[in-house]
């Protein structure tokens, strides 16, 4: 299994932008970007101004989590942007799923869903098996630094599961608390992409190759199997 790992830019060091994406830029798999917009979740972080911003310094693709009440109203701005996944919440899509992942896969993008802890996978049976990635919340969205949430094993398996017996292409990520105390059991459940936020990368070290280091010793160690 080749596991991949995305920082989420809203723990970074902004103050230390340019340091840090040259780590990210050598080392990640693809960079974990929240837009958010007060309402859906109580907070406010990235936006598509920033994606304008990073793009041209950026060698990994940009995964956005659309953390907003009207995923339609962000989806093209996204798009020039220069994303790459583009994930709403399945909670927010109710009405037009279907419109929305027609219009991030004619875009050329990847459509991934995005799901609360509360939410489970039978919500979005009907459109499943368009999705490249679904992203499973073992947080409450909106913050970092939150206790992982240990019931959100099951739903990793399930998603495995389905996935295996479908033959479904979907990635499996993980958002919220990744670090050394989850990276086994996410493993052994099924994750195949870790959101890497405040717990599992940005708070190791204040130098980032080190921290990613020190991350990729501790993964190496729990999870036994390749990982780059
Ligand atoms: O989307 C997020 C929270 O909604 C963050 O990306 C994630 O939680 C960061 O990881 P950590 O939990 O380790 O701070």
């Amino acid at each position: 299994m080749k596991y991949q790992f995305s920082p989420s830019l809203m723990c970074m060091n902004l103050m230390d932008i340019r340091n840090q994406l040259d780590v990210i830029n050598d080392r990640s798999d693809m960079v974990h970007i929240d837009i958010m917009d007060g309402h859906f979740v109580k907070n406010i972080t990235l936006s598509p101004f920033f994606m304008e911003q990073l793009r041209d310094s950026l060698k990994v693709p940009m995964d956005v989590h659309l953390m907003v009440e009207k995923p339609a109203d962000f989806i093209q701005a996204i798009i020039d942007a220069g994303a790459t996944y583009i994930s709403p919440h399945a909670e927010t899509i109710n009405s037009d799923a279907f419109r929305i992942i027609n219009q991030i896969k004619q875009a050329g993008c990847k459509a991934g869903i995005a799901l609360n802890p509360a939410t489970p996978l039978s919500y979005i049976k009907h459109y499943i098996h368009l999705l490249d990635k679904i992203t499973i919340m073992t947080v409450d969205p909106g913050y970092a630094g939150q206790k992982f949430i240990t019931e959100m094993l099951d739903k990793i398996r399930e998603a495995k599961a389905l996935k295996e017996e479908h033959g479904y292409t979907y990635l499996i990520e993980i958002d919220g608390s990744c670090n050394k105390n989850t990276f086994a059991q996410l493993a052994e459940a099924g994750a195949e992409v870790f959101i890497v936020g405040t717990s599992g990368l940005f708070n190791l070290d204040n130098d980032l190759n080190r921290a990613w280091d020190k991350m990729m010793d501790d993964f190496n160690r729990l999870v036994k199997e390749d990982a780059s």
